[in-house]
């Protein structure tokens, strides 16, 4: 190969040479760049699409900044693979989202040129804002900058940091990367202004305001207004987006074409010298430079294995053809929505991941995505139940997060019928300790009102969903991420509040599993039986109402109790058991044992290994009733 075609990704030994390259050999690098996150994350999964958008963005922040010392902070950081291959991991980046390689989300114990741990949106200004005044005070040689999706600015929390940039006036530059997608088309007054051709309806409307307010100006009136006409040109480029964010007193710049390498470097050079906030309108396409991604970047937002030379997914092993369980969550919504159209569905921007797909095809009039605002989801939700509305707020487990107090102020205490399905419950995997849903039972359970509850299985899911939205207060739902166990489908008579079933007798002790547990638990359970360990199992159902009838039944008639869930230990399903155990003074006679997820946060890998790992899979089960029970 002659020297101008020598891989300039190879020979990087530092951020620092990316500084020295040209912009042919930078243009050259955004090639290899994305084959290496094409070939990568076709094997591993991963986040394809908004990864391929940022490459040239990444090589431009490179080209200007130093993150050995400037604060690049990526939102979300699910688009940040070139800013780590380019920041030291490039060999390591084969590694990416297995256990115990690098994980898909900048995180600070990985590398010291991640500034900040992310995974969850629209935090990336307020650490940024964080680091700026951090940096004044203790008179840091820095630059400050945060990347931030139009996707993830439309959450609150993005605009309380915008509106306390605006104020303290301290350097710090947040380039706005505008796709305008979302996971899917991205949503919002916000969106539609930040990408409004400025001859739309609003335009067309402020004209005519501003041209019958000129002719009440008397003499000078009618000068202006012609003058205005003559440079309707400018005036168009007046009003850019920007108008928005100089509102908020921010230096706007853009939009720019963020594929362009030279003029991204010249701008961000430019950003070096302006005092105070800063924002950078970087226009991307999501998914670029790889023709599956550019046409399709909601399926190839975040992808499992695929062919790259096709972009076709990978043959899924035999069992990964199962309903999953968001799938029998939405078709479920849809035959329950089909004879109730009070029933209405909430989505904070993961259509496609929540399973409500089909229910927004269904019942677009009764379908509501609200973009990435879980609080505001919340809360609208709460709103519409007052009028006498059952409202389905479909979210991840770790997102519902974000909308605790909302729970508790705006739904709970006020006993509304809102009912909370919450995918992704327990262990999810690849994306790590910021999405695994794990502390669900801990966060609602102790709330007033709140009824919770987890399937065994994709059936039982099905009567949940039914029994919830024929409560009349708050209700949670939570479920596993992937495929279900191929119970047959149908049922869908609500339970009885606080009903448990036995799944297996016994006389030895009883296992009492809850949710995703309750199989592996009755697997070791007719293993042990086969070792002379007769043990019950039953399945909860409920984390609230406890199941009082089996626990006074197991109290009274056996002498271990062996309780199991994925979730945090601390609060969770075993700790509601001992609290109604030790208030009822029934601790005396049975020994309680509890299986869960400890004091710790659980890395990413695949689950099924990480639940072995935690001892939440049949064979830890049955070596914690082995060395328990006998
Ligand atoms: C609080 C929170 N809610 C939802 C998500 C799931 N999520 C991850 S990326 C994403 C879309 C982000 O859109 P944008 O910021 O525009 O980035 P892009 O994918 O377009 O690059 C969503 C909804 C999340 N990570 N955090
Ligand atoms: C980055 C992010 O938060 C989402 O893309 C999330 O990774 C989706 O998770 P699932 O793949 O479980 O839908
Ligand atoms: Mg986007």
């Amino acid at each position: 190969m002659t020297s101008q075609e020598e891989p300039i990704l190879a020979g990087l030994a530092s951020p620092e040479d990316i500084r020295g390259l040209s912009l042919t050999q930078l243009n050259r690098l955004a090639r290899e760049v994305r084959e290496l996150i094409i070939s990568v994350v076709s094997t591993n999964g991963g986040h394809l699409a908004p990864s391929l958008g940022t490459v040239e963005l990444t090589l431009a922040l490179l080209k200007v900044f130093d993150p050995s010392k400037d604060k690049i902070i990526w939102d979300v950081g699910h688009q940040a693979y070139a800013y780590k291959i380019l920041t030291g991991r490039r060999d390591s980046f084969h590694t990416l989202r297995a256990r115990g390689g690098i994980s898909g989300f900048p995180r600070p114990v990985e590398s010291s040129f991640d500034h900040f741990a992310v995974g969850h949106s629209s935090t990336s200004i307020s650490a940024g804002l964080g680091m700026a005044v951090a940096g004044d005070i203790l008179d840091k040689d820095q630059k400050v900058l945060s990347i931030i999706g139009d996707g993830s600015m439309t959450a609150g929390l993005a605009f309380e940091g915008l509106n306390q940039a605006g104020d303290l006036d301290r350097d710090l530059v947040v380039v706005l990367n505008d796709n305008e997608m979302s996971i899917a088309k991205n949503v919002g007054a916000l969106s539609s202004f930040l990408s409004s051709n400025l001859s739309s309806r609003w335009m067309v409307r402020f004209k005519k305001d501003f041209e019958s307010f000129m002719r009440q100006i008397p003499r000078i009136g009618d000068d202006i207004l012609n003058y205005a006409r003559k440079s309707e040109e400018s005036l168009k480029n007046f009003f850019t987006p920007g108008i928005l964010f100089e509102a908020l007193k921010f230096n706007y710049i853009g939009p720019v074409d963020g594929h362009n390498i030279t003029s991204l470097s010249r701008i961000l050079e430019q950003t070096k010298t302006l005092q105070g906030p800063v924002l950078v309108h970087v226009m991307t396409r999501k998914g670029k430079g790889y023709k599956p991604a550019e046409e399709n970047p909601t399926f190839y937002h975040g992808v499992g294995c695929f062919e790259p030379e096709t972009g076709l997914a990978r043959k899924k092993p035999d069992g990964e053809c199962l309903p999953s369980y968001t799938d029998v969550f939405g078709r479920t919504l849809c035959e329950l929505g089909e004879k109730d159209d009070s029933i209405v569905a909430i989505t904070a921007a993961m259509p496609e991941g929540t399973g409500l797909g089909a229910f927004a095809e269904r019942f677009p009039e009764r379908f509501f995505d609200v973009g990435i605002c879980e609080q505001h989801a919340v809360t609208f939700a709460a709103g519409m139940a007052t009028q006498g509305l059952k409202p389905v707020v479909a979210i991840y487990s770790t997102f519902l997060q974000r909308s605790y107090d909302q729970v508790v102020h705006d739904v709970c205490l006020q006993n509304l019928p809102v009912t909370f399905c919450l995918d992704r419950g327990g262990i999810v995997g690849e994306d790590g300790p910021t999405h695994h849903g794990n502390f669900d039972f801990s966060y609602l359970r102790h709330i007033p009102n709140m009824i919770c509850m987890a399937p065994k299985d994709e059936a039982e899911l099905q009567r949940m969903l039914a029994t919830a939205l024929v409560h009349p207060g708050p209700v949670s739902v939570r479920y596993p991420r992937g495929v279900g166990t191929g119970a047959d489908l149908g049922e869908t008579a609500p339970l009885d509040m606080g009903s448990s079933e036995v799944m297996k007798e016994g006389t030895h002790g009883v296992i009492l599993a809850i949710g995703s547990r309750v199989y592996p638990a009755l697997e070791a359970a007719l293993e042990m039986e086969k070792d002379g360990l007769s043990l019950r199992v039953v399945n909860a159902r409920f984390v609230k109402p406890l199941p009082l009838q089996e626990l006074r039944e197991a109290a009274a008639n056996y002498k271990g109790l062996l309780v199991v869930e994925e979730n945090a230990l601390a609060g969770g399903f075993g700790s509601a058991v001992l609290e109604f155990l030790a208030d009822e003074d029934l601790l005396q006679g049975v020994r309680v044992k509890r299986l869960g997820i400890g004091d710790f946060f659980v890395e990413h890998g695949p689950p099924q290994e990480l639940r072995q790992n935690l001892g939440l899979c049949k064979n830890g089960i049955k070596k914690a009733a082995m060395e328990f029970f006998q």
